[in-house]
């Protein structure tokens, strides 16, 4: 069977179950934003890294209640479903617990949220029976967020603890109760961040409290305090501390820690931050220490106050050590580099023990309680109803470049998950087949038994060797390192690395990793310095000393040592027994890409994961085993339809089975004792088989249907048709004739028609022409005359063009004359001109004589005489010059 363009929603219906297939099954899968795919009964979950709120929403969950595991598309609300109905078949027997692990990033968190959502829906009340228990529940998780999450590269809201959360159910299927554990907590990080990581959020919440509690712990900027600014980033993209400070101070209230308890946390949380603060110096003795400054006496004094404690006895306990031999009490002092050691370790103990307090649990616990008490009095219940579902969120297997103690916790808690999943997955199935006696031989699986009892096994394990060296004082990283070598230089999953002295490799169920044991030491290391614990036991503060109390006297010196690593060993070991005791399910999440965005699908990567989470193992057995059976009954009635001879005869179901299956050529399925065994595949090629039974049925049904219906449909057509001919048929000769004699009646009629017709068509057309033929010689007529007025004007025209050149010559003639005269009135001007010029000269001349004269002559009587005659003849021949410049003007106007 060829798999579809969109993938299949379980892996166990791909016909060739290898990894290219898988892959290739869940990237088209994500490529339609389908994160959710089966492998049978495990969920694989693909983070989408893009909010997908329809596959959530309210009418989501309404479709997934009660409906049949498999029936709609794979989906985190359909393993809940699962798990509560489960819880409701058993009737309170037996419990379930859905295991959600995968690599940091990968959704386990938000898939465990979704999971106590729907859960809180399946098993909540209505709204006006008051919402508080299914509230409590939702709202615990901004709380332990806020003091277990930090921004990691690898997440920006990592959860730094694995947990493990309780919800519990009365036996009506209402949430009764919800208890949540939390498994260790990253200390490390209190007084140690990365750049560019943040340190636990509740730090920079509390940093952008209200003024007044700013104020009131003495407060400023995360950057001013040593435990926050060794790394840069001090706000996280789109998150607002001073919202999510509120939040979670509502969050608080409706989980039911009271405002005097919230108060006191967070009065310890402002402690931390400033005990991180005091700067040691050297002090005046050999090896002693003091507060650096001011500023280191100001963060002493405040941490005092805000724990409630003595000042001096705080500094006492951070820069002395009390030695109790044999003889005496001797106080050491500390020098600065150790009593900044003693300092870090003491803000890491307050910080997990206000953690480990489990608030949340502690409250949770006891609100419900109290309130499941009231609830069950009103209606009369039992009240110690202990059926639950737990959810399991815990870090996935872990491999770095450098892997110190933390890695070395949680790569242990994944082997203990791995076995017990390989125990569910292969042991189970095998368990069945041995209960239904079919012949089968051990699938080889990877035990890794020998891995976990490397680890944990006592005495001789990692652990008990590790709580040894730290029991030692003179133990360095090097002693715990060369112990392990002896102690496993023939274990074959251990290995020591040839290019080191201290680190140790480990091959685990999921990979090699290799691991640096410098710091295993001092992070097993959980007694609290007896001078801490004296101190803080003491404080005023009862919140404080709560998280301090007195150790119980009557350990001897052995038993009171304690370490982490031998604690969360403990812890593991009632976490599996609680588990064991359940029905588990198991989400697997994935991380698709490592740059924390949609639409990115890194195919090694995945693949990784894969291996890791032991998915294609699960596959790899599902191909190996027999991944679906089917008791006898319900085998026969789907799919006896496939061999009908086999039900025919008198047989047993078990022999009928066998018949169908031999029938349809399968091999290698197997027949129990109650059930059909079938390999995987089988299942869906007898479907397919039994599709196209069915559908060939349904072909010759409907073939026979559908000639039936035409054939009674063609007899009553032609019966019909038969008896209009045999009507019709009855007078056709008398209908003959009348044809005859109407057509021969018609024809004459026609006829004279037609010859009348022409006739008239005739006459007319001739009417019609002779009228044309008048008009046409009128015409003709009408053309003549004109010719001949045309003929007229040619000549008028004539005539006048010759007449025109007559004038025109003319006048040329006369104009030519006109210039000769010109010319001749020039001349004579000129001739004029010059006598005018000759007599003006004889002028001068005889005034010159005349001036002569008169100089000569004495009387003046004769003088005046001649002047008279002179200017009169002066006169005269102006006015003929005159006379004769209006004669040439006159000529020239002409
Ligand atoms: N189903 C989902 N829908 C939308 N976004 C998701 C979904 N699952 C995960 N994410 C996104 O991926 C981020 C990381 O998821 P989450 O915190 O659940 O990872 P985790 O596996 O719990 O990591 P860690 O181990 O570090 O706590 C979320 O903050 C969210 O943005």
């Amino acid at each position: 069977m060829e798999a579809p363009a969109g993938g299949v929603d379980d892996m166990t219906k791909l016909s060739y179950l290898h990894e290219p297939g898988v892959l290739e099954n869940l990237k088209s899968r994500y490529e339609l934003n389908e994160i959710y795919t089966y492998t049978g009964n495990i969920l694989i979950a693909i983070n989408p890294f893009q909010r997908l709120p329809h596959i959530y929403d309210g009418h989501m969950m309404q479709q997934y209640k009660g409906a049949p595991f498999g029936e709609l598309s794979p989906h985190v609300f359909a393993v809940a479903d699962v798990a509560y109905r489960n819880r409701a078949m058993v009737n309170e027997g037996k419990s379930n617990s859905i295991l959600v692990s995968g690599e940091s990033g990968a959704g386990k968190t938000e898939t465990t949220k979704m999971l106590m959502r729907y859960l809180a829906y399946l098993g909540g009340r209505a709204a006006t029976e008051g919402r508080t228990v299914e509230q409590q529940v939702l709202e615990s998780n901004p709380v332990l967020e806020a003091f277990g999450n930090a921004k990691t590269v690898r997440n920006n809201n990592s959860s730094r603890f694995g947990k493990f959360v309780e919800i519990q159910f009365d036996k009506h299927g209402r949430i009764s109760g919800a208890a949540i554990r939390t498994y260790l907590l990253e200390r490390s990080r209190v007084c140690q961040v990365n750049d560019p990581e943040r340190n636990y959020h509740c730090f920079y919440l509390l940093c952008a409290a209200p003024q007044e509690e700013i104020e009131k712990y003495k407060l400023d900027h995360p950057k001013t305090f040593h435990y926050l600014n060794q790394s840069k980033c001090f706000e996280l993209v789109g998150v607002s501390d001073a919202h999510d400070y509120l939040a979670t101070r509502r969050a608080m209230d409706i989980v039911g820690i009271s405002a005097k308890e919230q108060e006191a946390i967070f009065r310890v949380v402002a402690a931390i931050l400033h005990l991180g603060n005091i700067v040691f110096t050297k002090g005046k003795e050999v090896d002693s220490s003091v507060p650096k400054d001011e500023k280191a006496k100001f963060h002493l004094k405040t941490t005092a106050e805000l724990l409630m404690c003595d000042a001096v006895a705080l500094e006492d306990a951070l820069c002395k050590r009390v030695m109790i031999t044999p003889e005496e009490v001797i106080k050491r002092s500390l020098d600065p580099q150790s009593a900044a050691i003693s300092r870090d370790g003491l803000a890491k103990t307050i910080y997990s023990r206000l953690f480990d307090w489990n608030f949340v649990m502690l409250h949770l616990c006891m609100n419900l309680y109290r309130l499941v008490d009231k609830i069950n009095n009103s209606i009369g219940q039992d009240p110690t109803s202990k059926c639950l579902i737990g959810v399991l969120d815990i870090y996935g297997f872990e491999s770095f470049k450098t892997n110190s103690f933390e890695q070395f916790c949680i790569n242990f808690t994944n082997e203990k998950l791995q076995q017990h999943f390989n125990q569910h997955v292969f042991k189970m199935e095998q368990e069945e087949y041995t209960k239904e006696q079919i012949n089968w031989s051990y699938i080889e699986f990877v035990d890794n038994q020998d891995v976990l009892d490397l680890i944990e096994k006592k005495p001789g394990g990692i652990i008990a060797l590790l709580d040894e060296a730290c029991m030692f004082p003179k133990s360095t990283h090097e002693t715990f390192s060369n112990k392990l070598y002896q102690t496993f230089k023939s274990h074959k999953r251990f290995i020591k690395p040839k290019l080191s002295r201290t680190d140790f490799t480990i091959s685990h169920y999921a990979g090699e990793v290799q691991y640096q044991s410098d710091q295993f030491l001092d992070k097993n290391k959980d007694y609290v310095v007896a001078e801490h614990q004296e101190l803080l036991g003491a404080s005023k503060c009862q919140f404080v000393a709560g998280l301090f109390p007195p150790p119980p006297e009557e350990t001897s010196k052995s038993s009171k040592f304690s370490s982490i690593g031998s604690r969360f060993k403990l812890q593991l070991q009632s976490l599996m027994e609680t588990l064991n005791s359940t029905e588990p399910h198991y989400i697997r999440c994935v991380k698709p890409n490592n740059l924390l965005k949609p639409a990115i699908f890194e195919n090694v990567n995945i693949m990784q994961q894969l291996r890791c989470g032991g998915v294609l193992e699960a596959i790899r057995i599902s191909c190996a085993g027999y991944p679906t059976r089917r008791a006898f009954f319900e085998f026969i009635n789907r799919f006896g339809l496939l061999a009908p001879e086999a039900l025919e005869g008198n047989y047993d179901e078990k022999v009928a089975c066998q018949r169908i299956m031999e029938k349809k050529g399968l091999k290698g399925f197997q027949i129990g004792k109650t059930k059909v065994f079938l390999r995987a595949g089988q299942m869906a090629e007898l479907d397919a088989r039994r599709a196209e039974v069915l559908n060939n049925a349904a072909k010759i049904i409907q073939r026979r249907v559908l000639t039936h219906v035409t054939r009674k449909r063609f007899i009553a057509l032609r019966k019909a048709v038969i008896s209009i001919q045999a009507l019709c048929r009855g007078d056709s000769f008398s209908i003959f004739m009348q044809a005859r004699w109407r057509c021969h009646r018609a024809a004459s009629y026609y006829k004279r028609l037609k010859r009348g017709a022409i006739v008239s068509q005739t006459r007319w057309r001739g009417r019609v022409a002779r009228k044309e033929l008048r008009k046409l010689k009128m015409e003709a007529r009408e053309t003549g005359a004109l010719k001949e007025a045309k003929n007229k004007l040619e000549k008028q025209v004539e005539e006048l063009t010759w007449r025109l050149q007559l004038e025109k010559r003319m006048r040329t003639d006369l104009e030519e004359a006109k210039v000769q005269e010109t010319a001749k009135f020039q001349s004579s001007l000129e001739e004029l001109q010059k006598k005018l010029e000759e007599a003006n000269a004889a002028i001068a001349k005889e005034k010159e004589v005349a001036k002569q004269a008169i100089e000569e002559a004495p009387p003046v009587v004769q003088e005046t005489q001649v002047i008279v005659q002179d200017t009169e003849k002066i006169d005269s021949l102006n006015a003929e010059v005159d006379n004769l410049k209006v004669s040439i003007e006159h000529v020239v106007v002409q």
